[in-house]
C-alpha cells in the first residue's frame, strides 16, 4: 500500500453526514474509487508526458503572482495544485493531501508527517525562474529541482455518457420572460440584427436537436444578439447579468461555424491542432462549459476537450491526442500542453475568454498575453475574439482591446456590472464576533434551502464547515487548499443535494451553475463589488428567484459600502438607512453615483459620460489589486 492509500484508507469514511472534515481531523472525507481513480503514474509515463506541475508553464504563470505562501517554504508561491489564496492568514497556501510536507497541513487530513509550521519560506519566483521553468517544460519531472513534489496523479471519473443526464437541466424560472424587458446595448458598427428565435439562428439539425433537448425553448437576450454577432464574424465584448445565459450565446455560434465548415473529425495525433480555445478563471468553471459543449456537440462530429489543473497531466494529454476542435483549459494548464507541443494554434479561429473581466485583470492578464502570443496563435485580425463577463470594469475594457479588433462590438444587457435583478439582497449589520451565531440562525430558519456560503480564507471555509457540520448541517466546502477531487466531489455532494451547504472561498464564485441554489451567505463580504456581483449570482438564474444574506462589518467592509448602496439602488433594491449612512460617512472611494433610473451603456468608446457605473470603475483598480491577492489561481 502506498502512502497514498495509507492516507485514504486512514481517513475515509468517518463523517456520516458530509464529506467535510476539520483541520484536526474530526471527520474523514469520504472517498469512494468510483468518484475517480488514483493511480501512481508509472516511471515511463511521466517521462513521456512530465507529469508534474514542477516544470511546467503552469507553475511558472502563478509563480510570479505569490509573493506569501509557497507550500513547502522553498520558494513556490502556489500549492501542488496550482490555488493560491494569500489572503490565508498566515501565508500557508499547503496542500496537504500527502504526508512530508511543509506549511500548516490545514484541511481534512490526518496524515503521517503533515503538519508542521514553515510554508512561508518566501514564495516569490522571480522572472528567472519563470525563464527557467518555461524553458525546461519538456524536462522529466524526476529531473527538475522540485522533483520531491508529488506529482498530480487524479483521474476524475468520465464525464456520463448516458443521454438523460448529459442533457439534464432545471427549469427556466417565473422571470425567465422578464428578460425580454431588460434593456439592450450593441455598441460599435453595423452590428448584425438580433434574432428572436433559435430557429433564426440557422443551426444545423443536430445541434437545433440538443438545444430542444437542454430545455432551451427561446433564446435569452444575451443570446438573441449574441449569436449573430458571433456569426456574422465579428469580435465581441458583452455583459449580461449573472445566470442568463452567457455560456450558450458563444458556444452554439462557434459549433455552429465549425461544423457549417466541416470540421475535421477528430482524429488521433500528437498535437492537437482545435478550431476554438475557450479559457476560463477557475477548474469548475472550465469543467461546467466543457460539459455544456460536449452537450450542444452530443452526436456532431466536433469533439470538445477539457484541460485544467489538479488533474493528472498524462491523462489530460492522452485525451487530448484523441482529437480536438474545442479545448477549453484553465490558462496554467493550457499554456502548459501548448509548451509541451500537445496543442498546436494555428488553426484557432475562435478564442473565447468567459469571465473576462477576471482573465484579463493583474492575475491573469500575462497569461492571455503569452496565450495571445504563442507561437502559431493568428493574430487578432485572423482570429475570432469574445469576451463575456456580468462585470466589465472600464479600466478592464481597456485592456480587452488590446486582444480585440478595432471594429468590435459591446453588447450591454441591462446595467453593465448590476446585480442580477432576480436575487433578493438583504443585508445585516453584524461585528465578526456574531457572525457564527448569525449564520447559525439564518441556517436553522432556511430549513434544507441549499446553500453557498461565502469566507474570506481557506481556513475560514474550514473553519466554518466543521463547525456547521457539528451542528447537524450537512456542509462540505470547496477552496483552493482541497484536493481537485475533493473540490469536484464537494461539488456533486452540493448538486445532488446530500450536503446542502456549500462553503467556499471565491474559487466559487464566478460561473458555477448549480440548480436549485437558493441561498447565498456572504459570511465574509468580498473586498470588491465586482466580486459581489458573482457571488450573489450563484443564486437567481435563469428566471429563478433567489436570496442573498451578505454580513456586513463595519469594521472590515466600511468601503464597499457606496459601491453595495450603487448596486442595490440599480436593482431597485431597498437601501438599508444604515448602510446609505455608511456610504456617506466619509469612508470609502470617492465618486459615489447616485443611481440612475435609465439604462446606459458602459462601452467606454463611448466616452466618459457613457459610463453608467462609474462607481465600478473606482472599485475596479482595487478589484484588479485584490483579485490578485485573494483568488484562487488556477
Ligand atoms: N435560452 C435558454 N433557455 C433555457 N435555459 C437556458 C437558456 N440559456 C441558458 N439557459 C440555462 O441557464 C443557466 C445559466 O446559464 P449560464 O451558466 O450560461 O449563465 P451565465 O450568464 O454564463 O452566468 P454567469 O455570469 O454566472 O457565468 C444554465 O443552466 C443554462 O443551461
Amino acid at each position: 500500500m502506498d502512502e497514498w492509500e495509507e492516507q485514504e484508507t486512514a481517513t475515509s469514511g468517518t463523517c456520516a453526514l458530509t464529506s467535510h472534515t476539520s483541520n484536526a481531523g474530526t471527520q474523514g472525507d469520504f472517498w469512494s474509487s468510483d468518484r475517480g481513480e488514483f493511480q501512481r503514474e508509472g516511471a515511463e509515463d511521466s517521462a513521456n508526458d512530465g507529469d508534474s506541475q514542477n516544470n511546467t508553464a503552469e507553475r511558472s504563470s502563478f509563480s510570479r503572482r505569490g509573493g506569501r505562501g509557497g507550500g513547502r517554504g522553498r520558494g513556490f508561491g502556489r500549492t501542488d495544485h496550482g490555488d493560491f489564496d494569500a489572503n490565508e492568514e498566515n501565508g500557508d497556501h499547503t496542500n496537504v493531501s500527502r504526508g512530508r510536507r511543509g506549511g500548516r497541513g490545514g484541511s481534512y487530513r490526518q496524515g503521517g508527517e503533515q503538519g508542521g509550521r514553515g510554508g512561508f519560506g518566501g514564495g516569490y519566483r522571480g522572472k528567472d525562474e519563470e525563464v527557467f521553468a518555461q524553458g525546461n517544460q519538456d524536462t522529466p519531472a524526476e529531473k527538475t529541482d522540485e522533483s520531491d513534489r508529488p506529482r498530480v496523479t487524479y483521474v476524475p471519473p468520465p464525464p456520463s455518457e448516458d443521454e438523460e443526464s448529459i442533457f439534464s437541466h432545471y427549469e427556466s424560472g417565473v422571470n425567465f420572460d422578464k428578460y425580454d424587458e431588460i434593456l439592450v446595448d450593441v455598441s460599435g458598427t453595423n452590428p448584425p440584427p438580433a434574432i428572436m428565435t433559435f430557429d433564426e439562428a440557422a443551426l444545423c439539425e443536430s445541434l437545433k436537436r440538443n438545444v430542444s433537448k437542454s430545455g432551451y425553448v427561446k433564446p435569452t437576450p444575451v443570446q438573441k444578439h449574441g449569436i449573430p454577432i458571433v456569426s456574422a464574424g465579428r469580435d465581441l465584448m458583452a455583459c449580461a447579468q449573472t445566470g442568463s445565459g452567457k455560456t450558450a450565446a458563444f458556444l452554439l455560434p462557434i459549433l455552429q461555424q465549425l461544423m457549417a465548415d466541416g470540421a475535421a473529425a477528430s482524429c488521433f495525433s500528437e498535437t492537437q491542432e482545435p478550431e476554438a480555445i475557450i479559457v476560463a478563471p477557475t477548474r469548475e468553471l472550465i469543467n461546467q462549459i466543457y460539459l455544456e459543449a460536449r452537450k450542444f456537440a452530443y452526436g456532431t462530429c466536433v469533439r470538445p476537450v477539457v484541460v485544467y489543473g489538479g488533474v493528472s497531466t498524462g491523462h489530460q494529454i492522452r485525451d487530448l491526442s484523441r482529437g480536438c476542435n474545442v479545448l477549453c483549459g484553465t490558462p496554467g494548464r493550457l499554456l502548459d500542453m501548448i509548451g509541451r507541443g500537445k496543442v498546436g494554434l494555428t488553426k484557432v479561429r475562435y478564442l473565447v475568454l468567459d469571465e473576462a473581466d477576471r482573465m484579463l485583470d493583474m492575475g491573469f492578464e500575462p497569461d492571455m498575453r503569452r496565450l495571445v502570443g504563442s507561437p502559431g496563435m493568428p493574430s487578432k485580425e485572423n482570429r475570432q475574439t469574445l469576451m463575456f463577463s456580468a462585470t466589465f470594469p472600464e479600466d478592464i475594457q481597456r485592456l480587452a482591446a488590446d486582444f480585440l479588433k478595432t471594429d468590435y462590438l459591446f453588447l450591454a444587457v441591462g446595467i453593465v456590472g448590476g446585480a442580477c435583478s432576480d436575487v433578493e439582497q438583504t443585508f445585516v449589520q453584524v461585528t465578526k464576533f456574531a457572525k457564527r451565531d448569525q449564520l447559525l440562525d439564518l441556517l436553522k430558519s432556511t430549513g434544507s434551502a441549499r446553500t453557498m456560503v461565502f469566507v474570506e480564507t481557506k481556513r475560514q471555509a474550514d473553519f466554518i464547515a466543521v463547525i456547521l457540520c457539528q451542528e447537524k448541517f450537512p456542509t462540505t466546502s470547496i477552496h483552493g487548499d482541497r484536493e481537485q477531487w475533493q473540490r469536484e466531489q464537494a461539488l456533486g455532494d452540493f448538486r445532488s443535494g446530500k450536503c446542502p451547504v456549500l462553503v467556499a472561498t471565491s474559487v466559487g464564485a464566478r460561473g458555477l451553475d448549480i440548480p436549485d441554489v437558493q441561498l447565498v451567505v456572504n459570511f465574509d463580504l468580498p473586498n470588491n463589488i465586482d466580486e459581489y456581483v458573482h457571488r450573489i449570482g450563484r443564486t437567481g438564474r435563469c428566471g429563478n428567484t433567489g436570496r442573498a444574506v451578505s454580513f456586513y462589518d463595519p469594521e472590515a467592509n466600511s468601503e464597499l459600502a457606496r459601491s453595495l448602496v450603487t448596486i442595490l439602488s440599480k436593482a431597485q433594491q431597498e437601501v438599508p438607512s444604515w448602510l446609505e449612512a455608511a456610504a456617506f460617512s466619509g469612508h470609502g472611494p470617492s465618486g459615489f453615483n447616485p443611481p440612475r433610473k435609465h439604462f446606459a451603456s458602459t462601452d467606454l468608446r463611448k466616452g466618459p459620460q457613457g459610463g453608467l457605473f462609474q462607481d465600478s470603475s473606482v472599485t475596479s483598480q482595487l478589484a484588479a489589486q485584490t483579485a490578485a491577492d485573494d483568488e484562487e489561481w488556477e
